[in-house]
């Protein structure tokens, strides 16, 4: 049995993700902190829901869904429950697998996952590594449960603030961008619904070429970047503004913060 503890955002989309993946509810579980968010869960999926000692002692797989700042309590709140041999999996931004194979009893294999919230589409990118007592199969577990829910990559665990700033944070980024470009539709005096609707196709549009076609990036916006033409006098404009700078400060930042979280 896999419990996801904590089953809130990010855990409930990998819920729904494993069960369309064809897991059955019957081998899954979800511990909360609310009751009506337990009974909400139980409805809309039909899992056990348990409390986090429950799901300790009974589950083989321990997926750790709560917020970096509930880390703390909730592995004190584990420690005396797990036996050997669970494997336990952590999404959660900025804690260390060291983090948590300090607070739980010696040997526990921990890998550390960072995914992102296209895990609702069955297009997440997730990056996965091991810690110090996780071996190859247990980095294969994680890996057959994510496969379902999209990409994953293996990566030392040095680069995981990194990834959490680039893949994890990753669509916030492109839904900030869309915004930003429906404004500038509604400055053209375009109908916001009609501005939304352009902005997104061409979002969707371009994801896909960028997915599919092979080419690289800057190929692709060469192609419609036209001489003398309208794209170059936007691009202009945003390196005047420092768009490209803004983008790789705004990333370490993230990833900074990042480094920050599993201080409290
Ligand atoms: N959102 C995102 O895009 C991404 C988030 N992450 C990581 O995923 C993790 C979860 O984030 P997200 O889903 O957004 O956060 P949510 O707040 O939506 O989910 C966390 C859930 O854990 C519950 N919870 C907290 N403490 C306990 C406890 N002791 N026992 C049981 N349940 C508990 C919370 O309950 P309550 O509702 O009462 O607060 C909440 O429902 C974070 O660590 C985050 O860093 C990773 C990648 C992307
Ligand atoms: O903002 C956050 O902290 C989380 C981690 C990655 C995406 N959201």
């Amino acid at each position: 049995m896999i419990a996801i503890l904590g089953a809130g955002k990010m855990g409930e989309a990998l819920l729904s993700g494993v069960l369309r993946a064809g897991r059955r509810p019957a081998q899954l579980a979800v511990t909360v902190r609310r009751a009506d968010r337990g009974a909400l869960l139980r409805e809309r999926y039909g899992v056990t829901v348990l409390s986090n000692a429950e799901a300790a002692k009974t589950a083989d797989t321990l997926v750790i869904a709560v917020k970096p700042q509930d880390m703390a309590s909730l592995l004190e709140e584990l420690n005396p429950h797990v036996p050997a041999g669970r494997l336990v999996i952590s999404m959660a931004a900025g804690i260390p697998t060291a983090f948590i194979e300090a607070r739980l009893p010696d040997g526990v294999p921990v890998v550390r996952v960072m995914s992102n919230t296209p895990v609702h589409v069955d297009e997440a990118m997730s990056v996965v590594s091991a810690g110090s007592h996780a071996d190859e199969a247990h980095l294969a577990l994680t890996e057959e449960l994510l496969s379902p829910v999209g990409k994953v990559l293996r990566i030392p665990e040095s680069l995981q603030d990194g990834a959490t700033a680039l893949s994890g944070s990753g669509p916030a980024y492109f839904y900030y961008l869309v915004e930003a470009m429906v404004d500038a539709g509604i400055l053209l005096g375009m109908p916001r619904a009609a501005a939304l609707e352009m902005v997104v196709q061409s979002a969707v549009g371009a994801a896909v070429m960028l997915r599919d076609s092979g080419e690289h990036p800057v190929l692709l916006r060469e192609a419609v970047t036209s001489p003398g033409g309208t794209t170059i006098a936007a691009i202009r404009e945003l390196e005047r503004h420092g768009v490209r700078a803004a983008v790789l400060e705004a990333i370490e930042a993230a990833r900074n913060r990042g480094r920050e979280l599993a201080e409290g």
